[in-house]
């Protein structure tokens, strides 16, 4: 439960983002602006006619409205502009270190170059506030040859991106249908994360495991159907980049006291809180961790704990993930003293 002090701990902590899309943190505001800017016309009178919209059932009525949300990006400008807003929210809510998704298919299939979604988002990445690096995700709703094109298309601006991940529609389109791409992926030197266990069963988490070989779980939240699976996650210490105000927006949970992080950690998952799509679901990464906590019997030792984990997670050179740990550690140690 949360009081001011622990609010103000959850605000205050370093901690770093593992799991947002870019393209989910474009605010209506800014999609009107973009659309205005380009000349291209949406089918919302305004921007809180396009809020409105933002009630979904499932992950698919989001998906929809995302992808069409997605379609005033046109410049590296707008990709630029878009990232920095990111990057400034995020440091706000003292995010340290982001890895942010990007959907290069939401734009190549429109038209719009791969260089310019990569050049605008890395090129705000170098300019922002805070230490951020890229992660590509493959639609898993497309084909594999199509992601495998994408990976051929990435390989000029491989010094940009330090991972793969898969996103988009679950449920139907398990991890195995990526074996190839991702095996390619490994060949290649990135890092590899997929989305599983958000819709789809505990079986696509074990297979993200065992055919595509990834470090990290997105989502992963189902994994607890599975009690084999989840000592296997404990033992490996698999980090799950859980997204709880996502969960309920998109109804994995139907109230955020039915939220399963507590059990997650209770487990002795290594369980991180991100805001996945923070334009559309209510929040950027803090209001992820006052609404979780304040639903859920949490504390101090779970902030602690949950900003330990969001660090160990990351990608991040040996050294620089121990300074983060040690700033984590520095501060819930001040707190204690005061
Ligand atoms: O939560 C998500 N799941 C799958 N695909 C997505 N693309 C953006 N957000 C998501
Ligand atoms: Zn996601």
């Amino acid at each position: 439960m949360l009081n001011e002090q622990l609010r103000h701990m959850l605000q205050a902590m370093p901690k770093a983002e593992l799991h947002i899309h870019i393209e989910g943190s474009l605010e209506p505001e800014l999609i009107f602006e973009l659309a205005q800017r380009n000349g291209v016309s949406l089918p919302y009178a305004s921007v809180e006619a396009l809020r409105q919209a933002y009630a979904f059932t499932d992950l698919q009525s989001f998906l929809d409205i995302y992808y069409a949300g997605a379609s005033v990006l046109l410049t590296e400008q707008d990709f630029y502009d878009m990232t920095m807003a990111y990057l400034r929210r995020a440091a706000a809510d003292n995010v340290r270190h982001a890895e942010i998704f990007f959907d290069p298919q939401t734009h190549t299939t429109r038209g719009v170059p791969f260089r310019t979604v990569v050049d605008g988002i890395w090129r705000a990445c170098q300019d922002g506030p805070i230490s951020a690096t890229l992660i590509m995700c493959f639609l898993r709703h497309l084909s594999e040859e199509e992601a495998i094109a994408t990976l051929e298309e990435a390989l000029p601006f491989r010094d940009k991106i330090i991972g793969v991940g898969l996103d988009s529609s679950e449920v139907g389109h398990p991890p195995e249908k990526f074996a190839r791409v991702f095996e390619r992926a490994r060949n290649l030197g990135l890092h590899l994360v997929a989305h599983a266990g958000e819709e789809g069963p505990p079986a696509y988490i074990e297979s993200a495991l065992d055919v595509l070989n990834v470090e990290r779980i997105d989502h992963g939240v189902r994994c607890l159907e599975d009690a084999d699976l989840t000592a296997r996650l404990v033992r490996e210490q698999m980090a799950l980049t859980v997204c709880p105000l996502s969960n309920i927006k998109l109804r994995v949970f139907d109230v955020m006291g039915d939220s399963n992080l507590r059990r997650l950690l209770d487990a002795g998952l290594a369980a991180t809180v991100n805001s996945d799509d923070p334009a559309y679901f209510g929040g950027y990464v803090n209001d992820n961790y006052l609404a979780a906590f304040d639903a859920l019997p949490l504390d101090v030792n779970h902030a602690r704990q949950l900003a330990r984990n969001s660090f160990a997670a990351a990608f991040l050179e040996p050294e620089r993930k121990r300074a983060w740990l040690a700033e984590v550690d520095a501060f819930f140690d001040a707190a204690r003293a005061a």
